[in-house]
């Protein structure tokens, strides 16, 4: 009897468990998505990135073939067990979805077969774009196009690469070891950036390093006045990945020598005249810009060697137009002054009666970019751009991140204030956030293994592990924020919304 009870026991326990399993199997996998079974993709390859001139070795920096001095065996096991998550991570269903040919119309750039020589070769392609207008013609077949022509092309409607897309990866390697063969201020911008250019014609957004990485933004400062961080943008880019959005375009940290790879080649004057050496014998520029381009403010290599985040360029605007969309829930950006969002309570449903925020899924799409912020802490969303080819059915660009990871001791409830006043979000989003917070899945160790694989990560870790620590709390504050939209709203319809346009 009492064996046939415990085997009884046992069998329920079991039972339970499995059922459990499948439930939570349900719930993250099979709840509105189907089961799209597609064959994998090949594991992601080591990082390859290396030092293009491989002589250096900043002092007090580890070197490129030395191994980690703490705890060798702890750090590589824990590196590697992240990486493993990360592989399963993009393994799961809800980051493989049904994938189509996209239509031409849902491309942002054009791909011609070009006529003359087609009948020829149907490999040989002219693309219209500015290099044509430079007077090069590409008349190879698109993978032999260079990896910044290839990401262009391959930019959508929905998103700006794809999830395994292959040109990432030689993209992130172009802009971490290419030579730089021009490097000029970009104008109009509050702080000071510059645009490098390759010898293929490919260009990058160039942002220094103003800031330690585990400095905290003075809690004084107003957001608007806060700097702007090299390691924020890298950060953002993996961790926008991870979400699942692809909406930031890649970006890679570099070490730059100040002297030869900015300082000898510019065609910048007045960049030029701002270069001078510190009193220990650094290389230092400001630039010129409204915010922080003084003497007091400059930018150092150590002594020549600078910190950088370099960030893939979209299409030029003249080229593919974007359009620039005030945030509904923008900032006062003043000292005393609310915004309209912070003292009417009835403000979501105000919002969603106007264009574009009263149709499609503008306003679900918001929301994810709110998520982002939430998480990375990042105050400065006062615009978004979209391609305006597109319409108003287009994903939104998550462009300029650099206030980003200031403060890893507080979280900023105001920046979910949208989430908490509309009650909205993309079921696939909400599937996606719920699995980021199982210890499998885990947001921190998933973006610590991410950011392992940028160049920079062997000067220090591009995110301090209490940043990290903050991502998996504020992932928290976001889960509860919808959990509780869903008890006060009543029915999941209300709140979940199915990506259907
Ligand atoms: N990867 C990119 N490719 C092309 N253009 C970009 C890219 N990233 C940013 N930009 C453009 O550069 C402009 C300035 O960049 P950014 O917003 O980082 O500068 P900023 O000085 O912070 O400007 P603001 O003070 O207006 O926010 C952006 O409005 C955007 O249109
Ligand atoms: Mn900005």
């Amino acid at each position: 009897m009492r064996w046939r009870s415990r085997t009884i026991g046992l069998s329920l326990a079991f039972f339970s468990l499995a059922f459990f399993s499948f439930f939570l199997y349900l719930l993250l996998a099979l709840d509105s998505l189907p089961d799209y079974q597609r064959p994998r993709d090949p594991p992601l390859s080591p990082r390859t990135l290396s030092d293009p001139h491989g002589d250096y070795t900043p002092v007090g920096v580890r070197g490129l073939a030395e191994p980690p001095t703490q705890e060798p065996v702890t750090v590589f096991r824990a590196e590697e067990s992240g990486l493993l998550k990360l592989e399963a991570l993009f393994d799961h269903p809800l980051y493989n979805g049904p994938e189509s040919p996209i239509p031409e119309e849902d491309r942002l750039l054009k791909q011609k077969p070009n006529t003359k020589t087609s009948e020829k070769s149907s490999s040989t392609w002219s693309v219209a774009s500015q290099e044509a207008d430079k007077g090069v013609q590409w008349t190879s077949s698109v993978d032999r196009l260079p990896p910044w022509r290839r990401f262009q092309l391959g930019i959508s409607r929905w998103q700006l690469y794809s999830h395994r897309d292959p040109v990432t990866e030689p993209l992130a390697q172009q802009l971490a070891t290419h030579r730089i063969v021009s490097a000029v201020q970009k104008s109009g911008g509050t702080q000071l950036k510059l645009v490098m250019s390759f010898s293929n014609y490919g260009e990058a957004l160039f942002k220094p390093m103003k800031q330690e990485r585990d400095e905290e933004t003075n809690y004084n400062l107003y957001y608007f006045s806060d700097f702007e961080r090299h390691n924020a943008e890298v950060a953002a880019f993996h961790l926008d990945r991870v979400l699942g959005y692809r909406r930031v375009p890649p970006v890679v940290g570099r070490l730059v020598d100040v002297v030869s790879e900015i300082k000898d080649i510019t065609t910048d004057l007045k960049l030029a005249q701002t270069f001078f050496t510190s009193p220990v014998g650094s290389v230092c520029f400001y630039g010129k810009c409204s915010y922080y381009c003084s003497t007091e403010h400059a930018v150092c290599g150590r002594p020549r060697l600078l910190e950088a985040s370099l960030a893939a360029m979209l299409p030029d605007v003249s080229l593919e137009a974007r359009r620039s969309w005030r945030s509904p829930w923008r900032r006062s950006y003043s000292r005393s002054k609310l915004a309209r969002w912070e003292s009417e309570p009835d403000y979501c449903s105000k919002v969603t009666k106007k264009p574009p925020y009263n149709k499609g899924t503008r306003l679900v799409d918001f929301m994810d970019m709110v998520i982002l912020d939430f998480l990375m802490g990042n105050m400065d969303r006062h615009h978004y751009e979209t391609f305006e080819k597109f319409g108003n059915n287009t994903f939104l660009l998550h462009l300029d991140n650099g206030r980003a990871f200031g403060r890893h001791s507080r979280d900023e409830p105001s920046i979910l204030a949208p989430l908490l006043q509309c009650c909205r979000i993309h079921r696939s989003t909400w599937l996606r956030l719920q699995l980021l917070s199982l210890p499998r899945y885990r947001l921190s160790d998933v973006m610590r293994a991410s950011l392992s694989r940028d160049p920079l990560h062997i000067v220090a870790p591009l995110l301090s592990e209490l940043h990290l620590a903050a991502l998996d709390r504020r992932l928290k504050t976001v889960l509860e924020t919808v959990s509780r939209c869903l008890e006060r709203r009543g029915g999941a319809d209300e709140v979940i919304k199915n990506e259907v346009i």
